[in-house]
């Protein structure tokens, strides 16, 4: 996961943990933050979206699939996700999914994304999002190795 923002609040931080510490060793969910642009009052913010693209495009390792996390991406359910998941696995690259910041995700980023996955229709918190996805993500992988979490 690679995801704009540093310095989270405490309740990110041990959410997001709770749930990366459940995978086991072969699929192992990363964290890399990318620090997000000063938003002050006369911000330019194209170029520091541009920034945080860059800065974003630079932290995927070499031949890695890229996911991108937008709203207006295709909507995935449990079992499609846990679908998906196989997938990527078969596939054997590495997969980094992509989460923006306060506005959302580089141009550059979105041009590069070979999938694009949307959790609701609804805005997310970024910091919230990254929750979101380890335990959708956990989720997955139990539905995926019979694992007791997921209940139908
Ligand atoms: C606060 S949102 C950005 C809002 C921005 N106006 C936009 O439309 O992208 C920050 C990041 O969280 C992720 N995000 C927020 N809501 C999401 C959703 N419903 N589905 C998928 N990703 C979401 C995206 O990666 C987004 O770039």
């Amino acid at each position: 996961m690679i995801a704009v923002g540093t310095k989270m609040p405490a309740w990110v931080e041990t959410g997001f943990a709770e749930y990366q510490r459940r995978f086991p060793k072969d699929m192992a969910l990363e964290l890399i933050e990318i620090p997000a642009g000063k938003r002050g009052k006369n911000a330019d913010i194209k170029r520091i979206l541009h920034t945080e693209g860059e800065k974003t495009l630079a932290a995927i390792p070499k031949g890695n699939r890229i996911v991108t996390l937008e709203v207006t991406g295709k909507p995935l359910d449990t079992h499609q996700l846990a679908k998906n998941m196989e997938k990527w696995q078969l596939d054997g690259r590495d997969v980094s999914l992509l989460i923006g910041g306060p506005e959302g995700l580089a141009p550059e980023c979105i041009a590069a994304s070979e999938q694009k996955w949307s959790l609701s229709n609804l805005t997310l918190p970024h910091p919230l999002v990254r929750i979101i996805v380890a335990e959708s993500l956990y989720r997955g992988w139990s539905l995926n190795n019979n694992h007791p979490y997921h209940r139908e």
